[in-house]
């Protein structure tokens, strides 16, 4: 892949170093370890549990015990934290930004901090690596990045404490905010999830950089899924966008009237991308392109939504590539903010731009690109759209010299829907 460069284009080459025939020899011997360190971390489990002091006070508020947890697990003390973050931060371009990026060992976190750094601007990632999919694929995201001499501090974007201290440590130009709790249908298996991230983590990151000076500008994920019901094609950012389909798109449309309220209150400068299901290497392996490509090699039955009256389910499916370059130019056209230390010092940017291929594509004919790739038929399960949060289709709208005209120049730059296969067929190693 030329977008990452000296790094292998799927992280199947990681996982290839770990043989089966290896992790056999060591079974034995490492069962008679595990009992022994099992023991050893359940005692100390309990003289934990015995001698802490939150153990025997249960009233303390939730935010002071996770605060303190954090405070207890951070080697924010430790002066090499400090000289790798700084490290991983330092321009080495002329004019280049700071940029601390949230969710930097998700799929679109990670393609963007390698752009970042590729072109010279410092990169500072933050993820909590929770296990909404296989954490093992962030690690390998994680190690990917590394090896370009990027550093993800591991924390969550709800740790204030953490946050200060990284703007502490770095005075960052600029976020890249894309921490959140992703993907559609899993809203109404865990909805919390979806509150915890998505409104409480981005409040969480707005109150930070609201408060120091000089104050960043932002710029973070939003989601198609905000046009939710609206039946008016293609999708323009002058749309109505209050009827979301599901919990997920409740947040990110709250996510952008919360982007306004900080906007209008303390001058920061924040523009929201809207992504169109973004697709390519190192994706997502909760997203149907992944499922399905997993399950028709296994011979397992696709499932193909269709709409009422036979009506066809299709998305604007995004190649990553464009993805990243539209955060890019976002951030290369983010106006700074206005204000410092909490105070608005006068009217500052506040936009929002639809991030999609323009050209939305058949859910039965990405199955039937995945059958021609992989030559093998699916079995394919036609069923009525689930009323679990999935929307009939979404189609980004595309316009030339508008305002977004930069942010969204290459929107259109891509073609290479066929290469989910050759990627998805790669990155099976997971299963
Ligand atoms: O653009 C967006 O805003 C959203 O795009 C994706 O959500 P989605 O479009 O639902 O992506 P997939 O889960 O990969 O589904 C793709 C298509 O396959 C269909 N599908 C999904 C699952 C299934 O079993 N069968 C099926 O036909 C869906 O209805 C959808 O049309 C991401 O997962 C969201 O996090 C993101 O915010």
């Amino acid at each position: 892949m030329s977008h990452i460069d000296n790094t292998p284009s799927t992280p199947g080459k990681f996982k290839m170093e770990k043989s089966p025939y290896i992790h056999r020899l060591r079974f034995h011997s490492s069962l008679a370890k595990l009992t022994f360190w099992s023991f050893m971390f359940l005692g100390l489990i309990l003289i934990f549990f015995f001698r802490s002091p939150s153990s025997s006070s249960s009233s303390s508020p939730i935010s002071s015990d996770l605060s303190r947890r954090s405070l207890r697990t951070h080697s924010w003390a430790d002066p090499v934290w400090e000289k790798r973050v700084r490290s991983s931060a330092r321009v080495r371009s002329h004019n280049g930004f700071t940029v601390l990026v949230t969710g930097a060992a998700g799929f679109v976190g990670t393609h963007v901090s390698a752009a970042l750094k590729r072109r010279g601007d410092g990169v500072l990632g933050l993820d909590n690596f929770n296990d909404y999919y296989d954490p093992s694929l962030k690690r390998a995201r994680q190690a990917l990045l590394e090896r370009s001499g990027i550093f993800i501090v591991e924390g969550d974007i709800n740790d204030i404490d953490l946050l200060k201290k990284l703007f502490e440590v770095v005075s960052f130009t600029h976020v890249m905010h894309l921490a959140a709790q992703a993907g559609v249908r899993y809203a109404m298996e865990n909805p919390s999830s979806y509150v915890h991230s998505n409104i409480a983590g981005l409040v969480s990151v707005l109150e930070v950089c609201k408060s120091v000076n000089p104050q960043p500008s932002i710029v973070w994920a939003s989601s198609s899924s905000v046009y939710g019901l609206n039946t008016k094609v293609p999708f323009s950012e002058k749309d109505r966008t209050d009827q979301p389909a599901s919990l997920y798109a409740a947040t990110k449309k709250a996510g952008e009237e919360i982007a306004h309220t900080y906007n209008h209150i303390y001058g920061l400068s924040l523009t929201g991308l809207r992504f169109f299901t973004v697709y390519g290497p190192w994706g997502r392996p909760d997203m149907a392109y992944f499922f399905f490509t997993r399950d028709i090699l296994k011979g397992k039955s696709i499932p193909i939504f269709e709409a009422s009256n036979h009506g066809t389910v299709a998305r604007d499916f995004t190649y990553i590539d464009d993805i990243v370059k539209g955060c890019l130019a976002a951030l290369d056209t983010a106006e700074k903010s206005t204000g410092s230390g909490g105070k608005k010092k006068g009217p500052a940017q506040l936009r929002v731009f639809n991030l999609g291929n323009t050209s939305p594509v058949p859910v039965s004919d990405l199955v039937g690109i995945l059958e021609r790739l992989l030559k093998v038929k699916a079995k394919r399960m036609i069923m009525k759209l689930p009323r679990n949060g999935d929307v009939q289709f979404t189609h980004c709208e595309y316009k030339l010299g508008s305002e977004g005209a930069r942010v969204q120049a290459h929107n259109r730059s891509a073609d290479r829907f066929e290469e989910i296969c050759a990627v998805v067929s790669q990155l099976l190693w997971f299963w």
